[in-house]
């Protein structure tokens, strides 16, 4: 993995609360990396720090080999940002924001018009690139900020809840592009509070915890680390204590009760004929099994379970 994005021991307080606390972080070229975590406990404002919008109280990053802080043009020019709420100039239609972009970032006019038309094309603005963009919707200001990612032709792409406020096709058609300008070798950060929607466009998340990482992998190295298991086993059934008679079982991690007579297995195989067989000869009656993934979803909850979501300053 060739490193894009290097943080090393990042902290960033604001008076004598620490927003970031001592974060260390590696992503790599190409990668899609998602940031995970309740309101409040550091997302933003690592990526602020990435971006060198805010200056670190301790510790380094490299984006791209460069300092952020102290080259700040040359990574504004590789790297695309989409804030939450996207800054675009509402009085300038889709195409002279563009234009703007191209010429902060170097371009000649002849190369600048050829990237924007084409841009536009691929994120599905071209018949309103030139409407004013004070009259877009969300969804078309947060495609016109990937037509901006496509015309500087960043090597990194920071998204900042990209998807927040758009109804489910704009979600889906974002993510597509996502996925297509990740499949063309943009690194992608992301941060959102769509779990399922992270776990298929994320190769790794990184779940965030009051200003640290608390966990980081792929999902199944977290549903494996997490919850001892990659397979949610649902069971219901009667006249059987069933953590009991599962004691012992290989490849069951956990055995929780949901209600009276209905319970989940976390275990790291299909292990329900076992289950089954467990059961009956314990002269119990099987109502019903389910079994699935497990997901993000899972890790999530079982990593904040009890924690309080408000943190505040
Ligand atoms: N400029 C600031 N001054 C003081 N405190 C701040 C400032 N910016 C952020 N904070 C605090 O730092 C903490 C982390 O905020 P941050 O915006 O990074 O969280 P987040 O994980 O992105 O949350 P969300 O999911 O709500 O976007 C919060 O408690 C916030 O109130």
């Amino acid at each position: 993995m060739t490193p894009v994005i290097e943080a090393d021991g990042l902290v960033k307080r604001y008076g004598r609360f620490t927003a970031v606390d001592g974060i260390d972080l590696t992503i790599g070229k190409g990668e899609v990396f998602g940031l995970l975590g309740p309101n409040g406990s550091g997302k933003t404002t690592t990526i602020l720090l990435l971006l060198g919008l805010t200056e670190p109280s301790a510790g380094s990053i490299r984006v791209l080999g460069l300092d952020p802080l102290r080259q700040p043009l040359q990574v504004k020019r590789r790297v695309g940002y989409l804030p939450d709420q996207i800054g675009f100039y509402d009085h300038l239609t889709a195409r002279e924001n563009l234009a703007y972009t191209a010429r902060l970032t170097g371009l000649a006019s002849a190369e600048a018009g050829r990237r924007i038309g084409e841009a536009l094309g691929r994120v599905r603005l071209a018949d309103v690139g030139d409407k004013r963009v004070g009259a877009f919707s969300r969804g078309m200001r947060q495609r016109l900020g990937l037509a901006e990612v496509l015309v500087k032709q960043a090597e990194i792409a920071i998204l900042d809840e990209p998807t927040s406020g758009l109804d489910p096709q704009s979600t889906q058609e974002l993510l597509e592009q996502i996925r297509e300008l990740a499949a063309e070798g943009v690194t992608i950060v992301l941060s959102s509070h769509l779990l399922s929607m992270m776990q298929t466009i994320c190769d790794r998340v990184a779940l965030f915890k009051r200003g640290g990482i608390g966990l980081i992998g792929n999902v199944a190295e977290l549903t494996t680390g997490v919850l001892g298991g990659t397979h949610v086993v649902e069971v219901e059934a009667n006249g059987v204590d069933l953590p009991c008679v599962l004691k012992g079982l290989p490849h069951i991690s956990a055995v929780s009760i949901i209600r009276p007579n209905h319970w989940r297995v976390d275990a790291s195989d299909d292990v329900r004929a076992e289950i089954a067989r467990k059961v009956v000869n314990a002269g119990g009656a099987l109502q019903s099994m389910t079994i699935r993934q497990s997901s993000l979803d899972d890790v999530y909850v079982h990593f904040f379970e009890g924690e309080n979501h408000d943190v505040a300053a």
